[in-house]
């Protein structure tokens, strides 16, 4: 693993959700937001009308970024070296449980042409980014625990593509932990986290058995996530 990663790991340790707090959340919760409900309930759900104003404009979930033949693409280009790897699951004090990882610098053409994508529509223009994307290779049991990525080795944005499966990222305020707004991020979407939403907010990944939006199960598979960042300024 490498030091960037590993330091990008340093978990901000939080108490794991109360299990029985969550399930009345996910089963009541899911805030409607009435008449106005735009495209953005699809993936955005909340805790209260003020989380969802606290993020709105700094998370993004762009369903279908890329079509299913792009999957492929992305998914036979990385899946070589990725199966050579075993799924680590026992390092009880990691962020992540039930991965594996490779960062990638060089791209074929497809892939490339997707990651340019990626960059135009996520990051500021200017802003330097991290060459290597990281790549991650969750189990079915895998998932990982709330966490702020580095802010020594990352910038303001995170940018990453789902492959393989749906998943549920919640996002909790650093300073308030029974507040949260939860994303659905579907298989082929894009997600992008910026400014407050990166540095204020823990994400994470959530496992199988707790993976909800809106009420309604998201059942998560094996899932690969190809993630791209910018430098700090
Ligand atoms: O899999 C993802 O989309 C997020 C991964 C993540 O949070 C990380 O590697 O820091
Ligand atoms: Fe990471
Ligand atoms: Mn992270």
């Amino acid at each position: 693993m490498t030091l960037l990663i590993r330091v990008s790991r340093q978990i901000q340790r939080k108490s794991l959700q109360n299990t029985s707090l969550y399930r009345i959340f996910s089963e009541s919760s899911a805030l409607r937001k009435g008449p106005e409900c735009t495209d953005e309930c699809k993936w955005l759900c909340g805790s209260s009308e003020e989380i969802l104003s606290a993020v709105r404009g700094q998370v993004e979930v762009r369903q279908n970024f890329i079509s299913e033949e792009e999957e492929n693409a992305l998914f036979k280009e990385v899946e070589a070296g990725l199966r050579k790897k075993r799924y680590e699951f026992d390092h009880w004090d990691d962020a992540i449980h039930g991965y594996r990882e490779t960062e990638r610098l060089q791209w074929g053409a497809a892939s490339e042409n997707i990651l340019r994508r990626v960059r135009t529509v996520a990051f500021p223009e200017g802003s330097p980014l991290l060459g290597p994307v990281h790549v991650l290779d969750l189990d079915k049991k895998g998932y990982i625990k709330p966490h702020i990525d580095s802010v020594k080795f990352c910038g303001s944005t995170i940018a990453g593509l789902s492959l393989l499966s749906d998943s549920i990222m919640r996002l909790v305020p650093e300073n308030n932990t029974t507040d949260r707004v939860d994303l659905l991020l579907s298989r082929r979407s894009l997600y992008i986290l910026r400014d407050d939403a990166r540095f204020k907010f823990t994400h994470e990944i959530l496992k199988d058995e707790e993976s909800f939006f809106s009420g309604q199960k998201v059942p998560r598979h094996r899932r690969i996530s190809v993630i791209c960042r910018n430098l700090p300024m």
